[in-house]
């Protein structure tokens, strides 16, 4: 709460003329309705015209100062909501920006995004519906209430009495009991997204159907749960309305006693019923701050929750010719999965080493190779980079070492050269071109991509991503089953180029066993262990796993 605090506060002047013109908005609205009723009763005793006169004029007067005050804090407020709207974003995204990786491996994609636009959502109504309300009902209330002392000590005390209740007793006796999180909005979200990523895969399979109504039955969940706030909300709203009524009643009665016993002039009764009736019009919005307050918090500390995932203590990576990996009992564990897709998985990478990761599907490759560029944190255990912690490491700084290509790549609708930019933004044409040659795509650089590189074959783009790869050329590479879908003789062409330079290190994973003789060592893993490490010719020795494998592939 503090943090938009302390953002309200940086918009001060705003706040303080946005507060001003609603402080003036409210006190003439009471003013304009207090003098309604004190020009009926004055005009009820015939004085002269002049009076009725110059009462319309402060009328009128009243009326403009209020719409145009009225206005001027409804600018002012919103331009000061937008203003906190976007240092919440910005807050926010730069926190998480850095950390996109680890987060979406944590959390489900439609999942994220639903908790931070709608927090964020709710986090930009803080000032207009928890900050402003009390504020200006309290200055609203102390003037008309000292007004009202004015006249009759007692009837301002009732005044006092209704707003205690109003903006007190009942806001408190209806705050929201610590209730569970709404769980049914970020469950459609999630699913939506999902249904709509995995569109054409539910129709293939048929599912179209039984995902739409899980999705109804998930929606109509919501709709009753906004019904539940809904109605919590409006009873707020009935309660203090309520009371202001009472009040207002009290007020006749009391007024019209203190008339008829001479300690009230009974020329201004009308107005003092006008002005209680008006004035807690102003206080009716105080009926929701509490919830509001519930919901502001709770989409803080959210938001909080999600920057922490993100490791605070991180260093910049040094520069080094060279790059080493130690891995020291390392396990995984996905979230939700009480089988780790890891488990005590140690071994050292030397300095300018080419390794190959192999190992049947679902053994742990990917999961390891997910660990290696830090896209995901081990459950136990340690990996270090040229002996640094790679938990203390700065994505950015270690991905700048890095020349990475995933099992699956994105490719952004524009042309080859635009994807191939990626890679290297100041690259010449006559260099893009070069690299297009050495991974054997047969078309120019101005030829288009569609959106995820539909109109690509899958040889296509796995070559497409070893020129990213070719291009960014760091001292460090990563590939996970970069050559699956590419002819062997292609393949082979392509593995030579990535074993080609001396110095720098490679970590490859694979499931093809051909051509592994040309790396320095291979890693065998199996259900999530480390089961065998040595050169090709070890491990053939040892007849052990690799050897089987082989055997098998022949
Ligand atoms: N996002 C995930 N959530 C939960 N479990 C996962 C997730 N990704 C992988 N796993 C599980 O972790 C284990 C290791 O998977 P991983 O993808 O690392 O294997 P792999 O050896 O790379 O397989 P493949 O060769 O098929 O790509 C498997 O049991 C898999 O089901």
């Amino acid at each position: 709460m503090q943090i938009l605090l302390h953002m309200i506060w940086r918009e001060k002047r705003d706040v303080i003329l946005s507060m001003t013109a609603g402080f003036l908005s409210g006190l003439t609205a009471v003013a304009l309705f207090a003098q309604s009723g004190f020009l009926i009763s004055k005009a009820a005793l015939m004085p002269p015209f002049y009076i009725i006169l110059i009462l319309t004029a402060f009328l009128k007067l009243f009326g403009v100062v209020k719409s145009t005050s009225k206005y001027a804090e409804r600018y002012i407020s919103h331009r000061v909501t937008f203003r906190l709207l976007s240092d919440i974003r910005m807050r926010f995204f730069t926190k998480l920006e850095p950390h996109a990786n680890t987060l979406f491996s944590t959390y489900r994609s439609g999942d994220l995004l639903k908790r931070i636009t709608s927090d964020v959502e709710v986090l930009q109504n803080f000032f207009l519906r928890v900050v402003y309300p009390p504020l200006i009902t309290l200055l609203v209330f102390i003037v008309t209430i000292l007004f009202t002392l004015f006249f009759s000590g007692w009837l301002a005390f009732v005044l006092l009495l209704g707003f205690l209740l109003t903006t007190l007793v009942i806001p408190a006796a209806l705050v929201h009991k610590e209730k569970a999180p709404a769980l049914t909005k970020q469950q459609l979200t999630t699913e939506l997204t999902e249904f709509l990523y995995g569109f054409r895969d539910l129709q293939l399979h048929h599912q179209v159907q039984k995902k739409q109504q899980a999705i109804n039955s998930i929606s109509t969940a919501y709709t009753e749960e906004r019904r539940q706030e809904e109605n919590e909300k409006q009873l707020a709203h009935t309660w203090n309305q309520a009371i202001a009524l009472f009040t207002s009643l009290f007020v006749v009665l009391l007024g019209a006693y203190f008339v008829t016993n001479d300690s009230l002039d009974g020329l201004y009764l009308a107005m003092l019923i006008l002005i209680s009736l008006t004035v807690f019009e102003i206080a009716i919005p105080m009926a929701n701050v509490p919830s509001y307050l519930y919901e502001a918090r709770t989409a803080m500390n959210r938001l909080e929750e999600i920057t922490e995932v993100a490791k605070e203590r991180e260093e910049k990576l040094q520069m080094a010719a060279h790059y080493s990996f130690t891995c020291r009992h390392v396990s995984f564990f996905y979230p939700g999965m009480d089988r780790p897709a890891l488990e005590d998985v140690s071994f050292d990478l030397h300095p300018a080493e080419k390794i190959a990761i192999i190992g049947p599907s679902g053994s742990g490759k990917s999961t390891l190779f997910q660990l290696l560029i830090k896209a995901l944190q081990p459950s136990a255990g340690s990996i270090l980079i040229n002996g640094q912690d790679l938990a203390e490491v700065q994505e950015e700084s270690l991905w700048q070492k890095m020349s990475i290509q995933l099992q699956h790549n994105h490719f952004f609708s524009g042309t080859i050269r635009d994807n191939l930019q990626i890679a290297k933004q100041d690259a010449a044409d006559s260099e893009l071109a070069q690299i297009l040659a050495k991974v054997q795509i047969p078309k120019s650089l101005d030829d288009v991509v569609y959106e995820k590189g539909e109109n690509l074959s899958g040889g296509e783009k796995q070559r497409l991503a070893f020129a990213r790869v070719l291009l960014r050329d760091g001292p460090l590479w990563l590939l996970d089953e970069p050559f699956t879908s590419i002819d062997e003789r292609t393949a082979a062409k392509l593995h030579t180029q990535l074993l080609a330079a001396e110095e720098r290190t490679v970590i490859v994973i694979t499931h093809k066993l051909q051509g592994l003789e040309s790396f320095d060592r291979i890693l065998v893993m199996q259900d999530g262990r480390l089961q065998e490490n040595g050169t090709f010719e070890e491990l053939m020795a040892r007849k052990g796993l690799f050897y089987q494998m082989k055997q098998q592939q022949k």
